[in-house]
């Protein structure tokens, strides 16, 4: 299978996409947009005080001259951000409090992506992901017939690609929400080289144990297949039934997934942020995202536990989701 990121920079190519980096004070942050920069074919834009962004290129070792760096307080369009900011939220904000919440770097790079000066934002490795969606929510909203947004991630290992979600966003998502999301995550795989086999995941496999949980999923399962009744998914299913052929024919022998899923659709937050970073950490698969589905532009969340190199991947996935 050709790497995945081969594909991706051949695609990004002369491209001359350009993607914000709010948190130019983390040294992650720092060697990911070197890395960019070096390499030529994403153009990294990093936020931040650029006293404090001097400081921590100075600890980190990084020779920052050649990238791009803005200070959102002396921003020369800071005033027409703000304008745009407040008609986006239609009476939501005060003057005073958009003038306050465009200086946040995470809602000034988030408009920089709504005025159109810039592809793509990539933040969260040092704000919570609270703190780096809100603002997508607010300004970017999610794509017309899209009701939430949902943040799925690449889980890799050798030669395998998989898909998780919901990892990110909606706490306790709803049969319909669930549908929504085994179907945006289908795209998802697709825009990534993945052939999506969905497996909508539960406590339970095809009736052994049923409960309002175990309900909603198989609920899920149903709406996703009356959405897109071309896509491969099914459930619902314990992890083993999903994922091990021999399991899945013992436990679910009618079904078109034979143990042979990947992309897996969480119940629960609880269940798909615990699923992706036992698989990361204890089952060694690079895990990339959280990319975030159903959004009117690229905005996507790192984890506070990221690397640079999770920070560089993530910045290619964002300019490829604009392409
Ligand atoms: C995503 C999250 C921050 C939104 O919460 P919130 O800011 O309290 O949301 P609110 O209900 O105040 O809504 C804020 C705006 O976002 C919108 N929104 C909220 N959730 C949304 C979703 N899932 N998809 C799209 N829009 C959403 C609302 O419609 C609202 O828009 P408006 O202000 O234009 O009317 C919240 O669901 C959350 O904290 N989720 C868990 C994140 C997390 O910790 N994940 C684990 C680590 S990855
Ligand atoms: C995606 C995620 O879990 O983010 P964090 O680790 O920053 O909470």
């Amino acid at each position: 299978m050709a790497d995945l990121f081969d594909g991706i920079r051949e695609r990004l190519e002369g491209k001359g996409k350009t993607i914000v980096l709010p948190e130019g004070e983390d040294v992650r942050i720092l060697e990911a947009a070197v890395h960019l920069q070096q390499e030529g074919i994403v153009k990294p834009l990093l936020l931040g005080d650029e006293e404090a962004v001097g400081k921590a290129a100075e600890e980190g070792g990084f020779d920052i001259s050649e990238v791009e760096l803005i200070n959102p307080a002396s921003a020369s369009y800071f005033d027409e951000l703000v304008e745009k900011f407040m008609e986006r939220r239609g009476g939501k904000a005060t003057l005073e409090q958009a003038r306050e919440q465009v200086k946040d770097v995470n809602y000034f790079g988030t408009m920089l992506i709504y005025t159109g000066r810039v592809d793509g934002l990539v933040s969260g490795a040092a704000h919570s992901t609270a703190d780096t969606v809100r603002p997508a929510l607010q300004i970017i909203k999610t794509k017309p017939g899209i009701t939430k947004t949902s943040g799925a991630f690449i889980m890799m290992k050798e030669e395998q690609r998989l898909i998780f979600a919901d990892c990110a966003i909606t706490v306790n998502p709803s049969a319909n929400e669930l549908a929504e999301i085994a179907v945006e995550s289908t795209k998802t795989a697709k825009a990534f080289g993945i052939d999506p086999r969905v497996a909508m995941l539960s406590f339970s496999t095809k009736g052994s144990a049923v409960t309002e949980e175990t309900e909603k999923v198989v609920e899920a399962a149903k709406i996703a297949q009356e959405m897109a009744p071309e896509l491969l998914i099914d459930g619902e299913f314990q992890f083993d039934a999903a994922y091990v052929p021999s399991v899945a024919a013992k436990k679910a022998p009618e079904s078109v997934i034979k143990g042979d899923a990947n992309v897996f659709i969480f119940p629960t937050l609880d269940a798909g942020n615990i699923g992706y970073k036992l698989t990361e950490r204890l089952g060694g698969y690079e895990a990339i995202g959280p990319i975030l589905q159903g959004l009117n532009g690229p905005v996507n969340d790192l984890s506070r536990g990221c690397s640079a190199e999770d920070v560089y991947k993530l910045s290619l996935i964002t300019a490829a989701q604009s392409l």
